[in-house]
């Protein structure tokens, strides 16, 4: 075994979002915990798609929240960068030299509805016809519409504590918004948690590929960060994660593209893998979900179903929408 290098301080690459910095606190612990004397230390990073307010996809996609960060950790700037794997992009291949060493266990995958403070509302059901529902997913707006088409979903950016703002009413007055999907395990990294209204069950709304799992990338010649890193690894999500993310390459899903994927371990020990992909209005939708995986090849169950969505018409549906 390789041991960490005495003296050597591990950089941690992290945005300066309230999630980022959290992630990054999380993964700090943990890795002192390993080696008790570690010197971690978290590197400020504000990346180009932090500052831009527009709309992400004309920027070229969630892909540049980690593009950067990944440039400085191929220049040896940091050792370490913290990834939400659903934000890592599925259509490119890893930056050269950079791999992930280990990915934590899985925290919650479920999509979550929230009302403005004060409010007495607890489903998307009980909404007015009409209503209008804040998220910048379109694989959530889809699957919305599917719920409740006569709803008005619009779009919300920013870091998620701002976006709640938004949505009590103390930013942008003018705007105003009666509900909000967010992910579940980024209010509970917030804190959060007790906002949440209503949870939406991964049958009512199929979470993204990568949903709720924190990877932790390095270079793939920095042997000391890697061997300390692979103790932090959990297996089963590895392996689900990685069902989900063959599913999505295969599929070239661009930055914007409305594809939901989801894979579990099933209690006889197989793996099933359920994957959608929807037209941006929500009204053209092809599923596949295959069982039958085995935990020694996930990639071959991501390929599978992949294949299943484009026998049912996918490669359409996702060329069809802008990017
Ligand atoms: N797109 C931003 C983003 N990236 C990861 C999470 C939450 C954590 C996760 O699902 O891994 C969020 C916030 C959200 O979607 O509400």
């Amino acid at each position: 075994m390789i041991t960490f290098p005495a003296g050597r301080s591990l950089r941690i690459g992290t945005r300066s979002s309230p999630m980022a910095l959290t992630q990054a606190h999380t993964v700090a612990d943990l890795l002192r915990k390993e080696q008790p004397n570690l010197q971690v230390e978290l590197v400020d990073v504000t990346t180009e798609a932090d500052r831009w307010q527009g709309d992400l996809s004309q920027l070229g996609g969630k892909g540049l929240f980690v593009k950067q960060i990944d440039v400085m950790l191929q220049r040896g700037e940091v050792d370490l960068a913290v990834h939400c794997m659903k934000d890592v992009p599925g259509d490119t291949p890893l930056p050269e030299g950079l791999v992930f060493a280990a990915h934590l266990p899985r925290d919650d995958v479920r999509d979550v509805l929230l009302f403005p403070e004060g409010s007495t509302l607890r489903t998307l059901a009980d909404l007015p016809p009409g209503a209008t529902v804040a998220t910048s997913a379109v694989r959530r707006k889809a699957q919305v519409r599917r719920m409740r088409p006569d709803l008005d979903v619009v779009r919300v950016r920013g870091a998620v504590g701002s976006r709640i703002d938004k949505l009590d009413g103390k930013k942008d007055a003018g705007a105003r918004l009666d509900a909000m999907i967010l992910a579940t395990s980024g209010l509970v990294r917030l804190e959060m948690s007790h906002r949440g209204r209503q949870i939406f069950t991964v049958d009512e709304m199929l979470p993204a590929v990568g949903a709720g799992v924190l990877g932790l990338e390095c270079r793939h010649d920095d042997e000391p960060v890697i061997g300390l890193l692979s103790r932090l690894n959990h297996q089963r999500t590895m392996t689900e994660l990685t069902a989900e993310r063959v599913m999505l390459h295969d599929l070239r899903g661009h930055c914007n593209s409305p594809i939901a994927g989801h894979c579990v371990t099933e209690p006889d020990g197989r793996l099933g893998l359920r994957g959608m992909v929807f037209s941006a209005d929500g009204t053209t939708l092809v599923q596949a979900h295959l069982r039958d995986g085995s935990t020694d090849d996930p990639a071959a169950l991501g390929a599978r179903v992949a294949a299943e969505l484009l026998r049912q018409g996918a490669r359409e549906i996702i060329e069809a929408i802008p990017h």
